[in-house]
């Protein structure tokens, strides 16, 4: 296993910048995940690391061999990393077995050496008994279990993964997401993997980093992420978080800070350099919102629907001091469109400025 550095990369296509002054430090053996809406150039990156594309500026180092900068690009077949892409790229000529020892029998190694290598890789993806069927023959988490064992088989020590499982439905896509994990902790490789789905990178990466128009908006664990978004972008694309207008931030120095939220006092956590500002934003999710109890003081809003959703009903809400803001509450409360309510904010994260 070793780290990947990347330091500064920008990348364009003719005059389209691509990817700008992207800096990320992989540790060994650490599995990151990196998301962003469609177009910000998620594969672009991959696709640099892998050695597809030549960087513009910057450097990417996996362990201590530079692979990238303006004067340098080591071969994708030099570079020894193992790639996992979402079409799977089997031979469909060959068997499940030799599918994966083909990268083996490439470097020369001897047949018996190969066939105890690749019945060990099928195994671990639970596939030993599949080992003499074609592709065609197979599903398509199958087809996937198969290109990861063929990964597998050669003992990298970087993994790179492009969507791969963006061609299963929700029920593979589930079990996969157990494989992935097992993947990582038997090899102990440093996996970079690239997903559009939020779920898959916040439940399988150790850290997730989020892009945004070619840029890195922030690069942390999936409950930082989530509880102290660095800027709107994050904080909106994340788990539908929603932004709130706040007034009068007065921070204790301690993480948290007294704020007014449409007139209501309300304590919310904060960076713990916050200074006091008179205007600021924070990040609330469904999860930090509740309906007041009769008595209790609250700030008023009209409801817009509600959706049950299996256990709880989301309720969705519209203070009356900011109309154009949509927020959800998930509650057991019953309610009809059109009801007044009142609700209380129990927690969130003031933006740092
Ligand atoms: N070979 C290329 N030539 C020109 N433009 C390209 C090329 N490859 C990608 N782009 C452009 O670079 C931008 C980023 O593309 P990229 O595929 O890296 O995004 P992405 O985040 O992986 O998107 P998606 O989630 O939709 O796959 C897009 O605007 C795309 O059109």
């Amino acid at each position: 296993m070793s780290a990947i550095q990347i330091s500064h990369l920008s990348k364009s296509f003719a005059t389209q910048p691509v990817l700008n002054d992207v800096s990320l430090h992989i540790r060994p053996g650490e599995f990151v995940a990196v998301l962003g809406p469609s177009g910000c150039g998620k594969t672009t990156l991959l696709r640099t690391v892998a050695g597809f594309e030549p960087v513009n500026s910057g450097t990417i180092t996996v362990g201590d061999r530079l692979f990238s900068s303006p004067d340098v690009h080591v071969q994708p077949e030099k570079r020894e990393l193992g790639i996992v892409f979402q079409n799977y790229a089997l031979w469909p000529h060959m068997s499940v077995e030799e599918n994966v020892a083909y990268s083996l029998k490439v470097v020369g190694m001897d047949r018996n050496e190969r066939r105890v290598r690749t019945q060990e890789a099928l195994t671990l993806v639970g596939l030993r008994e599949f080992a003499t069927r074609r592709p065609s023959d197979l599903s398509g988490g199958q087809r996937q279990r198969v290109a990861l064992a063929r990964c597998l088989v050669t003992r990298p020590g970087v993994v790179l993964l492009d969507e791969p499982l963006a061609n299963l439905d929700v029920h593979l896509r589930a079990a996969m997401e157990e494989e992935f994990s097992r993947f990582h902790q038997h090899t102990g490789a440093t996996l970079l993997y690239i997903t559009h789905d939020q779920q898959e990178a916040m439940s399988l990466a150790d850290r997730v980093v989020v892009m945004n128009e070619g840029r890195v908006m922030q690069f942390a664990t999936p409950q930082i992420l989530y509880r102290e978004p660095a800027n709107e972008m994050v904080a909106t694309f994340i788990d539908e978080g929603r932004v709130i207008p706040v007034t009068d931030v007065q921070p204790d120095g301690n993480g948290h800070a007294r704020v007014a939220i449409f007139g209501t006092c309300v304590r919310l956590r904060t960076a713990v350099s916050q200074p006091s500002v008179a205007k600021a934003q924070a990040c609330v999710h469904a999860a930090d919102l509740r309906f007041a109890e009769p008595g209790e003081a609250g700030i008023a809003a009209r409801v817009s629907r509600q959706i049950y959703r299996g256990g709880y009903c989301q309720t969705d809400i519209t203070p009356y001091a900011a109309p154009e803001l949509r927020l959800s509450i998930h509650s057991k409360k019953e309610v009809q469109p059109g009801d007044n309510v009142t609700f209380i904010i129990t927690d969130g994260w003031v933006l740092p400025q």
